[in-house]
């Protein structure tokens, strides 16, 4: 028998933490996934306590501080999360002579790029969550060689609260949802990002010369957030759930305590090149999520 091979997951609880143990992992590999009781970022103690409690082969980090208005008034605790405990987890990784895989986030550009942000464009993030997560990724590219950045964006899924879950509950509440249409950005499945993580997460483990560096990860094709909005609805409606009509309003109409990048969408031909990984549309997300939830809503 092969010894199993141990890996460290936090953000257990979050979208990606819960889709990364849900999806299959090959025979032997154990996915350790603590909770933030057990592995709080912003502890070091206990991220050196939780690393200690097996012989971990690999570590990603899938939890995250992700409330981006709340960030504006909890710097220090957004930083604490975003920044330090990838700090941590960067130093306990390298030391142990084992791969990083750290998710970030497209709210590290400013949105002033007119056509899909590449890896080594300029980044700029316009608030605290963009800023703290920023700082997380260069901590660690400088703390650990074997270190991977996954960036992606507008995370979807079944689980915990996300843009198309609150889409759904308003629609049940209201004949009009009014969602800005001037914020263009690529809608990802929680899922999907679980599964390239896998990818990445394994090879690296299998691979000490795997590459290493930042990467960008989000479903294929683009969108609005009232896009976005638009083709929930319209599946929804489909499948005899809440719809509501989708009105599309400037972000000027829409004030929030954090700016937003006006364009935020990613190219993903460096992980299609290095990883083999071929995203699927972003509709198709939408689509297998609005049937997930209904049926659950009829099984209820
Ligand atoms: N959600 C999105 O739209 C996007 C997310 N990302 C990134 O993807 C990754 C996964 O995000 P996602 O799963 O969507 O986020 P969620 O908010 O669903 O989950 C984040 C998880 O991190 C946990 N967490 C928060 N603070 C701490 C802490 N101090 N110590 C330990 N755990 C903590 C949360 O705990 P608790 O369960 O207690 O809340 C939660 O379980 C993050 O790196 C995020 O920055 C990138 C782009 C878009
Ligand atoms: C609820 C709602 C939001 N909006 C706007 C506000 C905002 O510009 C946009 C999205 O709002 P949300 O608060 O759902 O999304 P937001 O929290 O900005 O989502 C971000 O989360 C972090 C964690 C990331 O890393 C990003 O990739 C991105 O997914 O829609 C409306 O226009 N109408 C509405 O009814
Ligand atoms: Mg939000």
């Amino acid at each position: 028998m092969a010894e199993p091979i141990h890996i460290l997951v936090t953000g257990g609880a979050g979208q990606v933490g819960l889709e990364l143990q849900s999806i299959g992992w090959p025979e032997g590999v154990v996915l350790h996934a603590p909770t933030r009781a057990e592995l709080d970022l912003g502890d070091a103690a206990s991220i050196r306590a939780a690393f200690a409690a097996a012989p971990f082969a690999a570590v990603i980090n899938a939890g995250a501080y992700t409330a981006v208005d709340r960030a504006e008034g909890e710097v220090a605790m957004a930083f604490a999360a975003n920044a330090m405990g990838p700090t941590v987890l960067a130093d306990l990784t390298r030391a142990a002579g084992v791969p990083l895989v750290q998710v970030s986030t497209d709210y590290v550009f400013d949105g002033s790029k007119t056509e899909p942000y590449v890896e080594e464009d300029p980044v700029g993030p316009l608030g605290v969550y963009g800023a703290s997560k920023l700082a997380g990724e260069l901590a660690v590219l400088a703390g650990n060689p074997r270190s991977v950045v996954m960036r992606t964006a507008w995370v979807l899924g079944v689980h915990r609260a996300n843009f198309l879950k609150t889409m759904l509950r308003l629609a049940a509440e209201r004949p009009v949802l009014r969602v800005v249409g001037d914020q263009h950005g690529c809608p990802t499945g929680a899922r999907d990002i679980a599964a390239a993580l896998k990818v990445i997460t394994l090879r690296m483990i299998a691979d000490a010369d795997a590459p290493t560096g930042v990467y960008h990860f989000v479903n294929a094709g683009e969108t609005t957030w009232a896009g976005l909005a638009t083709e929930i609805m319209a599946r929804s409606a489909e499948a005899g759930g809440p719809s509501a009509s989708v009105e599309a309003i400037t972000t000027a109409d829409y004030p929030t305590p954090a700016k937003r990048p006006a364009n935020s969408r990613l190219s993903t031909a460096r992980l299609t090149r290095d990883y083999g990984i071929a995203p699927r549309p972003w509709q198709d997300v939408v689509a297998e999520i609005v049937a997930e939830l209904n049926a659950e809503r009829a099984a209820a």
